[in-house]
């Protein structure tokens, strides 16, 4: 992986941060200079939100985010700003370079109880930051309360209060913030729901901290948010003399009549995300149904059985399957799961078929592992909840990083916060998509275009991750009111963006 172009996107958890954090310090860099770029960059973030009059409130806790409030509110008041500082604790018991920061603010220091939020223009939360340990309780969550029925702006620092940078989730009251600055790099809770609806925009500040140091080769990043710079050095690209055939043939395997709308959504996705052919493999009573549907393009072959589908699988042309969507669960359905776990062909699973595995992750994953081509699930919380049980429970990401491990393929947990992770650790969080995505073929067009960027000879995550993303750009394009066959058609208009942004500007496509 080239840990060098990606680490601009990389995610850090805490643990993660704290060791950047001791890295750049042990490389040179004073603890002290990082908080005070860090306390300038939440001044410079109050600067922009409110008029040079605005009364300030900021309300610092007793670790380093408390430290950085001591910064701002110092170089806030000395820019002229009205500034008041509450302390949730003992001045005495700061310690480290909080307790420097704190003996240069020159003002007054307020205990929080007293204090009325509702009175102040804008309000600084430097409360908690990664050292959050515990929910909020006392004091300090009455606090947090009265902060958010204030309904004044709130910049918080590195990460609302109460909120967990790990996990996106929090056990107690937490901050509502209009704008969360953070440091170096975001966290997985800015990412994840239901942090990312807490944090407002995000704002990323360069504080000093050495990303040369910190990524190496040895130690390359892992964990992403989601952006054409994670995929677009493998993002499939049409060569002049190009044919049908080496732009990827995929078969998606449908079941009876029941089921003819879901896999026709997800053929059509391949192919508008560039497969040069995409067939459907159905039972025989389904055929004429297929048939009389359009598009023309669409090819579609009746299968008997298992044995059949085999052969189809067997096509060296072939070059992705997505078995799932609208296939049903009884034993045919079952025949062709088995068929297409055997096959060594780059797979999606999809829907049905990952009901068909419940409860048989073990063995799933000793087939896949045989099978040598790769693999991609992608199942929505009930599906995972099936095949993976809680997965050892944590976060999103942490119960799709260790269901990927223990499956052998790439799982793409989706939600409004998808996380795609691979077996061998990498993972991203996926910030594309609104609302209007939850509805019925959606997925289906997802999976269909995972085939189809499988079927282009991308590699098994990266496919996943930019099928997710691609979707998630479609679901925003359409907007309000959209259906899934809508998605398919969004597909062009992006693929022609990102081509003539050219591979140097996708970053400003990014997300
Ligand atoms: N890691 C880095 O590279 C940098 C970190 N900085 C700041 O440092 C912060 C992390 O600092 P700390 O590790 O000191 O952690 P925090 O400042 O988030 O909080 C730690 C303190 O809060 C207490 N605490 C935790 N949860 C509590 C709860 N629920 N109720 C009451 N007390 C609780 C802990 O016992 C500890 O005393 C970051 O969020 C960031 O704002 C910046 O100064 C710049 C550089
Ligand atoms: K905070």
């Amino acid at each position: 992986m080239a840990a060098a172009v990606d680490s601009d996107l990389a995610l850090l958890d805490v643990a993660g941060m704290a060791e950047a954090d001791r890295l750049t310090i042990a490389a040179g860099t004073p603890g002290a200079a990082l908080m005070e770029r860090a306390g300038r960059a939440v001044a410079d973030a109050v600067d922009r939100r409110t008029p040079p009059g605005a009364r300030i409130l900021v309300l610092c806790g007793p670790g380093n985010n408390g430290g950085d409030g001591f910064v701002a509110a110092r170089l806030l008041a000395r820019r002229g700003r009205p500034v008041t500082l509450a302390l949730a604790g003992e001045r005495e018991r700061l310690s480290g370079d909080a307790a420097g920061m704190a003996a240069a603010w020159t003002g007054p220091i307020e205990p929080i109880d007293g204090v009325r939020p509702a009175d102040y223009g804008l309000i600084v939360d430097a409360l908690f930051g990664a050292g959050l340990n515990r929910p909020l309780e006392g004091a300090v969550a009455e606090l947090v309360e009265a902060v958010n029925a204030a309904g004044r702006p709130v910049v918080a620092v590195d990460v609302p209060s109460g909120l967990s940078g790990d996990t996106g989730g929090s056990e107690g009251p937490v901050i509502r913030a209009t704008e969360t600055v953070t440091f170096f790099r975001l966290k997985p809770g800015h990412l994840l729901m239901p942090g990312r609806s807490l944090c407002g925009l995000v704002t990323l500040a360069e504080i000093g901290i050495r990303a040369d140091v910190v990524f190496t080769p040895e130690r390359p990043a892992v964990l992403f948010r989601n952006a054409p710079g994670l995929w677009r050095a493998s993002f499939p690209v049409l060569a002049p003399d190009t044919h049908k055939y080496r732009r990827g043939a995929v078969l998606v395997v449908a079941g009876g009549l029941a089921g003819v709308g879901a896999p026709r959504l997800s053929a059509r996705a391949a192919l508008r995300i560039g497969a040069g052919l995409a067939t459907i493999a159905c039972r025989p009573e389904a055929l004429a149904a297929h048939a009389a549907r359009g598009p023309d393009a669409l090819m579609q072959r009746a299968v008997a059985d298992g044995a059949a589908l085999e052969r189809l699988l067997a096509e060296k042309r072939l070059s992705a399957v997505l078995v799932g969507p609208a296939l049903g669960l009884d034993g045919e359905a079952r025949e062709a799961v088995a068929a297409v776990l055997r096959s060594s062909v780059p797979a999606v699973l999809d829907a049905d078929a990952l009901t068909i595995l419940a409860g048989s992750a073990a063995r799933a994953g000793r087939q896949i592992a045989r099978r040598g081509a790769p693999c991609v699930l992608t199942p929505h919380e009930g599906e995972f909840a099936r095949l993976f049980g809680d997965s050892g429970g944590g976060s999103k990401l942490d119960r799709a990083r260790r269901a990927a491990a223990e499956i052998g393929a790439v799982v793409v947990l989706k939600g409004a916060d998808t996380v795609i992770a691979a077996p061998e650790g990498r993972a991203a969080i996926n910030a594309t998509g609104c609302p209007a995505l939850a509805t019925a073929g959606s997925g289906d067009v997802l999976g269909g275009m995972v085939a189809g960027l499988l079927a282009q000879g991308m590699p098994a995550f990266e496919a996943a991750c930019a099928a997710v993303w691609l979707h998630g750009r479609a679901g925003e394009a359409r907007g309000v009111g959209l259906v899934a066959d809508d998605l398919p058609e969004a597909i062009p208009p992006l693929l022609r963006e990102l081509q003539d942004a050219g591979p140097e500007d996708w970053s400003g496509a990014e997300r």
